[in-house]
């Protein structure tokens, strides 16, 4: 058994010398102990999901529209009734205190004072009590736009005990991940041997939950007979807002959306789960036809640049996560490299929405995207 040291404090980079989401990735690789970078950027098996959710972009051009723009653009958007100054939301991501000391805690300083939500993990180093606090001191005047990612537990009071400490925690969704009924299985971690946290480092919010491994990562039971009566069963024991994170099948989400949920996440995991799963781009309008306009599609996967953000609008998605970058951000510099990493989405969207003779993301039309090769970076 391998574990990861924690990493050294990193040297935040002077925020003008990164240009670019990319480029955080970058630094992060020099940053990060190569067992942990290796945990971050790997997905399942060969990683072509991995490489798809980013091609997915790559053959979708921008087709602007000319002089009907304005110099007073609003990238603004309510989501399941909490407000996020951007079309973009931190999707969830384990253990960020592998990347910083700091973790979770810094990620949500950053997305409180860019005013963007925040989904914490299930799988956080931090409890979500903790991470709560920290974005309430962030920004006093505001309530924390936090998120609760839950994988349904096959014992419903321990899924039960899970969903009252984000209530608690004053979260105001919980997106749950249906696409892990098995764990994906990365060939880089077990190259690496990497199967377990360093001494210290916990899975905080599984700490006191029944089970004899208190705070261990297989505390979290992942359990191929899960079923939708168990989503019924939760959405009996909550009023938050129900998001479902993983569905990919058209099929599937006409289901959801008649067991009740209120949105989906159109994810395959950022790749980390089934191998060859389709790019959720490439699935995106057949998932919007699907559900008809009954509730919100979200998207996350291979999402690097405004650009990409403005072809998913574009296409039909109510907003886009993003993994990976936050997760580099993060190990690049703390805080302020979540920060600058929500910035430089911020400013490229922004770009991007008066390029194309938009205003907001409601003047976003599907005309506006074309199919057209890649070109090779
Ligand atoms: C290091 C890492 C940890 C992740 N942990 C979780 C998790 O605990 N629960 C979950 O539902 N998704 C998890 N994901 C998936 C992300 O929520 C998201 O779907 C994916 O990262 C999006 O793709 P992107 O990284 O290309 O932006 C994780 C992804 C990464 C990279
Ligand atoms: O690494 C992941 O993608 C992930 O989802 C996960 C699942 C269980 C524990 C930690 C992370």
């Amino acid at each position: 058994m391998t574990a990861p040291a924690l990493p050294r404090l990193p040297e935040a980079p002077a925020a003008h010398t990164v240009l670019n989401l990319r480029e955080y990735e970058t630094i992060a690789r020099g940053l990060l102990d190569p067992i942990f970078y290796d945990y971050v950027a790997g997905g399942a098996r060969d990683e072509v999901t991995v490489r798809a959710n980013e091609h997915g972009f790559a053959r979708l051009g921008l087709l602007p529209r000319m002089l009907r723009g304005s110099d007073t653009r609003d990238l603004g958007v309510t989501l399941f009734g909490t407000p996020s100054s951007l079309p973009v939301f931190l999707s969830p991501t384990a253990f960020h205190r592998l990347a910083h000391p700091d973790g979770e805690l810094a990620t949500a300083r950053a997305a409180a004072k860019a005013g963007v939500i925040m989904t914490v993990g299930m799988a956080s180093t931090t409890s979500v009590a903790d991470v709560a606090a920290a974005a309430r001191q962030a920004v006093p005047d505001r309530a924390p736009a936090l998120w609760f990612q839950l994988y349904l537990q096959p014992d419903m009071a321990v899924t039960r005990a899970l969903v009252r400490r984000a209530e608690a925690a004053g979260c105001t969704a919980l997106l749950v991940t249906v696409d892990s009924p098995v764990l994906g299985i990365h060939e880089r971690n077990k190259r690496n041997g990497f199967n377990d946290l360093p001494p210290g480092v916990v899975c905080e919010n599984l700490r006191d939950l029944t089970g004899s491994e208190p705070g261990h990562i297989r505390q979290i039971a992942m359990s191929a007979d899960l079923g939708w009566d168990h989503l019924d069963r939760l959405r009996e024991m909550t009023s938050l807002p129900v998001v479902l994170k993983g569905v990919l099948h058209p099929e599937d989400g006409r289901i959801a959306v008649a067991h009740g949920v209120d949105g989906l996440l159109l994810s395959n995991h950022g790749g980390r789960q089934l191998d060859t799963a389709p790019a959720t781009v490439d699935l995106l309008p057949d998932m919007l036809a699907a559900v008809a306009g009954r509730v919100p599609v979200l998207l996350d996967g291979g999402v690097r640049r405004g650009t990409d953000v403005v072809k998913a609008l574009a296409l039909g998605a109510t907003a886009v996560g993003i993994g990976r970058p936050v997760v580099y951000g993060l190990a690049a510099g703390g805080e302020d490299g979540v920060r600058h990493v929500v910035d430089l989405l911020r400013e490229e969207i922004d770009h991007t929405l008066a390029l194309c003779g938009a205003t907001a993301p409601r003047d976003l039309t599907p005309d506006l995207v074309r199919t057209v090769p890649a070109v090779p970076r």
